[in-house]
């Protein structure tokens, strides 16, 4: 431990939490630990599918930036190392409908290589449809496996422990990252992240596009093709806690994805498995500062990123950077004579009770 950089504690393990933590760690400037209470592969970024897309999260405009902040950072730092070392993939991405759709996504500003399908390359049964030639897919597990490694060989170290409290961490640090994910519900009492429920099913074999039929936002159909194998879903069920593969779930997404093209029918597909992930989402993703303990200690909030984590991780890693960095300086510096932090404990705190500050 390095004591002329500032020590960060950073609560959660998932692609948020880890790539906060690449992110601090390349600047040389700060000793950063991350305390998780699951660890890859039981993290709900192992369950994702995964794909470049933007989908199910807001606010739409941030989440434009932030997403092209990620392509930027993938083609850059990620899909050179090559396939074997990332599990990521470049793949074209279409999204697919059965009716017009008069209006482009309202992150499609931010994406330059975002445009309307062409005719002659729409799929039967639909007819229109957007594409991002320069979409990319990450198989989770080995992504997150390289996430971890790459954390690592920076200096960054793992603990798993749950924290029950969220002043705990501000015992050894003056600077806590809250990547918990759907966890802040209970961490920080935030009732307004929520469960999205989604299963996928793991099939045998892989496809040159990553095919979205997102008609209806709750009945998915998608088939996002990976290294090794492809992925079908999905579902949106919110509120729903059931981490349990459901079969009737199973045989909703595989009459889904028969829709999509003959060459997905039943028949075709060998079933290598089904995985079932909560998305954190929220109405917003919260990426913010909140100062703790009269302005001594630096929480800054990175959560509730719905079923776009992997899209905007590292937008979003790079924006923590920048809160950090102003935060920091505002920190009014601890003096031995304060209060001690366990004389705190007693004074319950409800979240509608922090003072947020919008950086
Ligand atoms: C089926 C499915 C498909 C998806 N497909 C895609 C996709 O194609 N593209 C995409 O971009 N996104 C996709 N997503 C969404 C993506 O998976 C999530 O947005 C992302 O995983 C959220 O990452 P996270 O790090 O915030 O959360 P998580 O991965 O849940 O990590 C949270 C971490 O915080 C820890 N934690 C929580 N509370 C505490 C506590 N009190 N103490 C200590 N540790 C704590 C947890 O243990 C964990 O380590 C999909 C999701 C699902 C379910
Ligand atoms: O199911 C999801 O959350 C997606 O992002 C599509 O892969």
């Amino acid at each position: 431990m390095n004591i002329h950089k500032k020590d960060i504690i950073i609560i959660g393990c998932g692609c948020i939490g880890l790539s906060a933590g690449v992110i601090l760690l390349k600047t040389g400037d700060y000793n950063v630990k991350i305390w998780a209470k699951d660890l890859p592969p039981n993290t709900t970024s192992n369950k994702a599918a995964a794909l470049w897309y933007p989908f199910l999260s807001e606010p739409l405009d941030k989440v434009g930036r932030w997403s092209q902040e990620t392509m930027d950072y993938f083609k850059k730092e990620i899909i050179p190392l090559g396939v074997e070392k990332t599990g990521t993939l470049t793949k074209k991405v279409y999204e697919l409908y059965r009716t017009p759709r008069a209006q482009l996504p309202e992150w499609s500003p931010f994406v330059p290589s975002f445009r309307r399908m062409k005719k002659e390359e729409m799929l039967d049964g639909y007819i229109d449809g957007f594409t991002v030639e320069d979409g990319f897919v990450m198989d989770t597990d080995q992504y997150m496996d390289w996430l971890v490694e790459s954390f690592k060989a920076l200096g960054g170290s793992i603990d798993q422990r749950e924290v029950v409290d969220i002043r705990e961490p501000f015992i050894y640090a003056d600077i806590v990252i809250n990547c918990s994910g759907l966890g802040a519900r209970e961490l920080i009492g935030d009732r307004l992240v929520y469960p999205s429920r989604g299963q996928i099913i793991v099939v045998d074999n892989t496809r040159d596009i990553s095919l979205m039929d997102e008609e209806d936002e709750y009945q998915l159909g998608y088939v996002i093709p990976r290294v090794h194998n492809s992925v079908l879903g999905g579902t949106n069920q919110q509120h729903n806690y059931n981490l349990e593969p459901s079969k009737k779930d199973t045989e909703e997404i595989l009459d889904r994805v028969a829709k999509i093209s003959p060459q997905f029918e039943r028949k075709n597909l060998k079933i290598l498995g089904e995985k079932v992930g909560l998305r954190p989402s929220r109405y917003s993703i919260r990426l913010e500062n909140e100062f703790m303990q009269d302005g001594r200690k630096l929480l800054v909030h990175n959560y509730g990123h719905g079923g776009s984590g992997f899209t905007v991780s590292w937008g979003c890693a790079l924006d923590t950077l920048k809160l950090v960095r102003k935060g920091a300086d505002k920190l009014k510096t601890s003096n031995k004579s304060d209060v001690p932090w366990y004389s705190l404990l007693n004074k319950r705190r409800s979240s509608s009770s922090c003072s947020f500050v919008n950086d």
